[in-house]
């Protein structure tokens, strides 16, 4: 997903993206230019500088406006009518829009008509941009796989905003320089009316071009363009949608969360500026930099952010945005601010990109052109609102200055209003965060690191089901099997289906991984039948991956309790840690293997290495792991120790020098806290339900039910060989571990 120029080019490759990108292209550049050579002109009209002054203000005030009379059906055009047509409609009206600017400018020496229609035109100039831009930020999808959205959006922003104004200006610099050279040629010679009828010519072209040359545009709504419904019906459609798509809603309060947060800093900025001390270049100082943010994270964000999902990647920028403000309100120097301003431009740019990209793959392609428009008409009215509101409001207080003992930080109401912004922007921005989250229960920053690392955490798989999951984890002899058996035993005393099982070697290819990575290899085989480090770390990942999808999900989604003698932890301690392979790494590569599963409880028994060691030996060489150096089994130890204490409402840690009923007592305690057994444990007459059906089973006359030791897979076998080594194919449960005497034990406890 992560974008590179590779595809920014792949995207080129398609030739009606290629040249609706062209038309994209020609279009800002010719907007851009509309915009300052319709000022200009309308200043260009005047002598007297306040005149001039109100003048530029005024048209772009009436560029604003019409957004609020034609903006909520600008969206119905988009999505009623041939997006196609609309935009070479659209095209031609601006052709002819502007070029009338001028033309009435030349026919007539009356400046008052020359106004007036300036301003007429520039009305329904914007009325056209309004009904043109959701039509073609609905029709991008329809040019391109889903994958490609966001390079395409890369490059139109980078096209509208980097590469189009300076060309305007540019051109207008030339325009302005040239006409000394041809003053004596006429009124129809001077630079703006050459801008005009420069910018109309444009249009023209993109209009010929939309209509003739790209026909993709009209995409499926050119088939659909026989619509039956209202055009009221299809405006309260657009709404109603906006309610019932949690998604969409997410992105639209992130995103015009986004824009109050700039109004607010565009009000207060100039007044702001010159409670720096940093003199007159400071407001453009900061300008600059948030731009230069801004640009970067358009071109890198994506690149930077790797695999990280897109919907969490758009309530995280909004937030990097609101802390940027925040850190500008309290800056107590420049470079505070500057800092300040690139992290708002970077957390806006990425906001902006993941917005827009998430709008087209989150909307269906007859609805699209509508949320298009309510976002630019919205973001319109809530800049125009918070800038007005914040602007008189930020010069209201005299500043006076906060002495936090290490610095002082000036005090004034502009930095208050950037402090409400900042706390309004990081609010929107986790709202839009928790209502679009597609990882619930990954941990935020956890995942941001891993993506950043090339390795996002992927959404834990949900299990549909009420069971419980216990593991025990510790080092070599600690008394896992031993507690895994006595758990699951009483658990069945008291009416569970209990699964015992283990890793690894649950399943049959299980057996067969245990077999490949404990196994000593033979005397003369040279090390070449020992598994590579890694190669052991993926073999346990392997045989966990069969092991959960076979058993414990399984198990789980009928509700059963599953007891397993090791798990992801392990993997952690013994390849991660003790083989130096990295304990992220192998976390990854397990989280991955198992769908995310975790389980409710582990129980860690913590036993000093060189004891456990003696224990599980007992006597003999112990299989390939066992035999590793004392060092190596304390570094699993400790990595245990790590684990639990950085989780600790998840773990229970008990020391394992108790004897064994002891630990099973603790270990009863806790399971049956989480599990609030009494409620599910009823006495019968003739005893304990599952008593009886465990004292059939062993007589050999099992009750189904209970019955965890019929599986396809190969159950957990706790019986011992004596050499430590894996039996040599998976065997039944045998009486040992459901046998009487533990059944009979475990059942008389209270
Ligand atoms: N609390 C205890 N005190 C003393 N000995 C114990 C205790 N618990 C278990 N043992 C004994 O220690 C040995 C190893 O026990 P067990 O197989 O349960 O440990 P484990 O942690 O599963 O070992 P491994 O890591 O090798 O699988 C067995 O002989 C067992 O009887
Ligand atoms: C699951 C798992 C196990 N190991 C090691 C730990 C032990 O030395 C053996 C398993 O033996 P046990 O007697 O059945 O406990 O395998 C490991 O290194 N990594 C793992 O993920």
């Amino acid at each position: 997903m992560a974008n590179t120029l590779g595809d920014i080019q792949t995207v080129l490759r398609i030739r009606p993206f290629r040249r609706l990108w062209t038309v994209l292209g020609l279009a800002s550049f010719g907007d851009w230019l509309a915009i300052f050579a319709t000022a200009g002109f309308a200043q260009s009209l005047f002598d007297d500088p306040a005149a001039k002054g109100a003048a530029f203000s005024a048209t772009i005030v009436l560029r604003l406006l019409p957004s609020l009379v034609l903006g909520p059906v600008a969206g119905v055009f988009a999505d009623r009518f041939d997006r196609r047509k609309t935009m070479a409609a659209c095209d031609t009206a601006r052709f002819l829009l502007i070029a009338s600017v001028p033309t009435v400018y030349l026919i007539t020496d009356n400046t008052a008509v020359t106004v007036a229609w300036l301003a007429i035109a520039q009305l329904c100039i914007e009325g056209a941009v309004l009904i043109w831009s959701p039509a073609k930020e609905a029709a991008v999808p329809n040019l391109l796989p889903p994958e490609k959205y966001e390079a395409a959006n890369q490059l139109s922003l980078a096209t509208t905003y980097g590469i189009a104004p300076p060309l305007a200006f540019a051109v207008l610099a030339i325009l302005e320089r040239g006409s000394a050279v041809w003053s004596n040629l006429g009124t129809w010679a001077e630079p703006m009316v050459i801008a005009l009828y420069l910018t109309a010519a444009m249009f023209a072209i993109l209009a010929v071009t939309v209509y003739f040359f790209i026909p993709e545009i009209s995409g499926r709504i050119g088939e659909a363009a026989a619509k039956t419904s209202s055009v009221w019906h299809d405006f309260v459609e657009g709404w109603s949608y906006l309610r019932t798509s949690e998604r969409v809603r997410g992105l639209i309060v992130g995103m015009l969360g986004a824009f109050s947060g700039a109004g607010i800093l565009i009000g207060v900025g100039t007044v702001y500026a010159t409670t720096l001390g940093a003199g007159e270049a400071a407001f453009y100082t900061l300008a600059v930099f948030l731009f230069l943010g801004l640009g970067c994270g358009i071109a890198f964000g994506p690149k930077l952010i790797g695999e990280l999902s897109r919907l969490r990647w758009f309530g995280m920028s909004i937030v990097l945005a609101g802390t940027g403000l925040a850190l500008d309100a309290v800056a107590p120097h420049m470079v505070f601010s500057v800092i300040g301003s690139l992290i708002i431009g970077l957390g806006a740019g990425m906001a902006f990109l993941a917005g827009i990209t998430l709008l087209q793959r989150e909307t269906e392609d007859e609805i699209r052109g509508r949320m298009f428009a309510f976002i630019a008409v919205s973001a319109r009215v809530i800049l125009m609102l918070s800038m007005t509101i914040a602007a008189p409001l930020a010069g209201w207080q005299a500043a006076r200055s906060l002495d936090l003992g290490f610095a002082d930080v000036p005090l004034s109401m502009s930095r208050i209003l950037l402090f409400i912004a900042a706390a309004l922007v990081v609010w929107l921005g986790v709202t839009a965060f928790k209502s679009m989250d597609d990882k619930p229960g990954v941990p935020v920053f956890a995942d941001l690191w891993s993506s950043l690392r090339g390795r996002p955490l992927t959404a834990a798989e949900p299990v549909a089901g009420t069971g419980f999951f216990v593991v025990f984890e510790g080092g070599e002899g600690a008394g896992k099997s031993t507690q895994s058996v006595k758990l699951a035993a009483w658990l069945k005393l008291r009416g569970y289906e209990a699964v015992l099982t283990r890793e690894p070697g649950a399943t049959d290819i299980g057996m067969r991984i245990r077999s490949l990575v404990l196994d000593s290899a033979p005397e003369n085989s040279g090390g070449a039948s020992t598994p590579t480090p890694r190669a052991e770390a993926l073999l346990f990942a392997a045989d966990r991956a069969q092991h959960v999808d076979k058993v414990i999900r399984p198990a789980l989604e009928r509700g059963a309790v599953v007891v397993s003698d090791r798990y992801i932890d392990s993997s952690i301690a013994y390849q991660g840690s003790g083989r130096a392979l990295g304990k992220d790494e192998i976390a990854w590569v397990s989280t991955w293997a198992t769908g995310g599963l975790k389980p409710d409880l582990t129980v860690l028994l913590d036993v000093d290495p060189a004891d456990g060691l003696h224990r599980a030996k007992a006597g003999g060489d112990g299989d390939r792991l066992e035999q590793e150096q004392l060092e190596y089994h304390e570094k699993v130890r400790e990595t245990f120790l790590q684990l639990a204490a950085a989780d600790s409402g998840r773990y229970l840690v008990i020391e394992a020098g108790g004897t064994p009923d002891e630990i099973a007592a603790r270990v009863r305690a806790a399971v049956a806290e989480r599990l609030d057994i009494r409620t599910r444990t009823t006495r019968t007459e003739t005893g304990w339900p599952g008593l009886d059906a465990t004292r059939n089973g062993a007589k050999g006359n099992k009750n189904p039910q209970h019955d965890t030791t019929q599986n396809d897979t190969a159950p957990h076998d706790t019986t011992r060989n004596g050499t430590g080594k894996p039996d040599a194919a998976p065997t039944a449960q045998s009486t040992k571990d459901y046998g009487w005497d533990t059944v009979a034990e475990e059942a008389s406890r209270p």
